[in-house]
């Protein structure tokens, strides 16, 4: 009788260190929590053991790695060091694979395990510590084997009183638990790994407003003719407002120039400026590109993408070559531009956005309405506040304080003095006709400086202009076959609009077939930036 009351407080004092453990391991996030000394210190006293472990099996699916341990420095006062002396251990070790097979707790003899063939490190240590006999079990979640508690003790058959049922109990509380601990922590992890990436997005984010800010004032735009300076002045009075900006100009005047002063002078200018270049944009893409779409909203939308109107939101949108957009889609862009409010390609409904608009062409737009290509009513909604920037040959004046700004960045770029230019040279570049504006100029300055060693520019090479024909009394000058050769392709390339290959393209006006050039360009250093637009709207590369 006496006995059986005995075993009964036994069961009771079980039953409540059971629900103990059980709320404190739910409760547990992460593995400190696990490691709690109450929750050591029960389960060493429902095992009658001194120590635990818990090893759970990794990823690789072959190795387990210890994953909690009861607290050592008892043990490593002992031996200096800690039990676990890999933290890598293989499935196979003789133990591990023998407890997964088992059905329920297996329990080792130190001794008689390590007269074995195979005998896995982490049993001498414990066996230097005192250990006599292991106890270990398999910790589930559901039917699926997640990895061991081993239990230690210094006592002989200590675990012959253990309960079957009890030691099932507790590790499958511990499974459940150890899986949320896991989860939890790759949750963290990518928390983290999120949170590093918006920081990077945000210092990126800071360094191109700086690198905008810096370049893009209307003490940048480079310009004392009275026809600059005049444009300035109407720029610097529209850029405040909301109003949309039409500007006008052939291709290298400066239009993004404008746009992005344009952009720095306006409220908004602490938001990044969205840019779109509506011809370098295949048609099926445009509406995508500019309004977004959902996830599966089409073949090939395997992702959520948002659009460069939502981007631009409190911020201006430079809408780049807008001659260029589709007529189809002209009405869908009228119709936000009308109601601002878009909506995504698969989305359910609109979305507002506060976006100003710069738009720039360098065709004839009310040509092109007349020609039926651009809709009269989105014209009239663009050309609220038109400014025309005038091309580099019909405002001269400009042209010297424009060479030397581009000689003198390009020199400190490559930390090297500017040279000057002679009487001589400038004005070859003041009779030049300019077709590529200042884009042309820009890049001409680039190669000047790279050719020239002395501190005074004697002569420019003006593109189209043949160095042999010079009736120049210098027409000593000799210049190196393979800069002719690169001009004389340079000349081709722009006469084609940047086309390579095909019936109009620069190698069938050349007889070459288009690799043999694509492989001389490369040779000689032609990049598509010197004779196209530097956003790639060439026709093909
Ligand atoms: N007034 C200016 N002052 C300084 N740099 C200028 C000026 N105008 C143009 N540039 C430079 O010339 C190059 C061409 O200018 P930009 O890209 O603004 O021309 P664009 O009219 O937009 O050309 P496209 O029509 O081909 O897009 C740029 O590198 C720009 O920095």
């Amino acid at each position: 009788m006496e006995m059986f009351s005995e075993q009964l407080v036994q069961k009771e004092k079980e039953q409540a260190i059971l629900l103990e453990l059980s709320n404190r391991i739910a409760a547990a996030r992460h593995r400190e929590d696990l490691w709690d000394n109450l929750i050591t210190a029960q389960l060493l006293e429902l095992f009658n053991s001194k120590y635990y472990t818990i090893c759970m099996i990794n990823e690789d699916g072959v190795t387990h790695s210890p994953f909690l341990h009861s607290e050592e420095s008892t043990i490593k006062s002992r031996t200096g060091e800690t039990p676990i002396i890999s933290d890598l251990h293989p499935i196979e070790d003789g133990v591990f694979n023998l407890v997964l097979e088992a059905d329920g707790p297996v329990s080792f003899e130190l001794q008689k395990l390590m007269r074995g063939r195979l005998v896995p490190p982490y049993i001498y240590r414990w066996f230097n510590v005192g250990v006599v006999e292991m106890m270990a079990v398999k910790i589930c979640n559901g039917q699926q084997p997640k990895g061991l508690l081993y239990l230690f003790t210094d006592q002989r058959d200590a675990f012959s009183e253990v309960d079957a049922r009890l030691t099932n109990a507790i590790t499958n509380i511990l499974g459940i638990g150890i899986s949320n601990i896991l989860a939890n922590e790759t949750i963290e992890k990518q928390l983290q790994e999120i949170e590093r990436f918006r920081q990077k997005l945000q210092n990126e984010n800071h360094y191109l407003q700086e690198q905008q800010g810096l370049q893009n004032t209307f003490a940048d735009i480079v310009g004392t003719s009275a026809e600059m300076q005049r444009r300035i002045t109407i720029l610097s009075r529209v850029a405040p407002s909301e109003s949309t900006v039409l500007l006008l100009g052939e291709t290298g005047t400066g239009k993004e120039v404008f746009a992005r002063a344009i952009h720095a002078g306006s409220p908004r200018r602490d938001n990044l400026m969205i840019k779109v270049n509506c011809a370098a944009l295949p048609p099926h893409l445009i509406e995508s590109e500019l309004f977004g779409h959902e996830k599966g909203s089409f073949t090939g939308a395997t992702q959520r993408r948002i659009g460069k109107f939502e981007l631009a939101d409190h911020s201006t949108l430079f809408l780049d070559e807008i001659g260029e957009l589709p007529l189809e889609f002209q009405s869908k862009l009228l119709r936000v531009l009308q109601e601002k409010e878009i909506e995504r390609i698969g989305g359910k409904g609109s979305i507002k956005v506060n976006v100003r608009i710069v738009a720039a062409t360098n065709r004839n737009l009310e040509e092109e309405v007349r020609a039926g290509r651009f809709r009269s009513d989105l014209y009239y909604r663009l050309h609220v506040f038109p400014i025309a920037i005038p091309p580099l040959r019909e405002r001269k004046e400009d042209i010297p304080a424009l060479a030397n700004h581009f000689l003198q960045r390009f020199a400190a770029n490559s930390r090297r003095e500017a040279p000057s230019i002679s009487a001589k040279a400038m004005e070859g570049l003041m009779h030049y006709e300019w077709p590529g504006n200042v884009r042309e100029l820009e890049h001409l300055m680039e190669r000047t400086l790279l050719l020239t060693t002395t501190p005074v520019i004697a002569k420019i090479d003006l593109p189209g202009v043949p160095v042999t024909a010079s009736k120049d009394p210098d027409s000593t000058f000799i210049l190196p076959l393979d800069l002719m050769e690169k001009e004389y392709i340079l000349k081709v390339l722009k006469l084609c609009n940047g086309r390579i290959a095909g019936p109009n393209g620069a190698a069938a006006k050349l007889k070459l077939p288009s690799t043999t050039l694509n492989s001389r360009m490369k040779k000689l250093g032609i990049k598509k930036s010197h004779y196209v637009n530097v956003d790639g709207a060439s026709q093909e590369e």
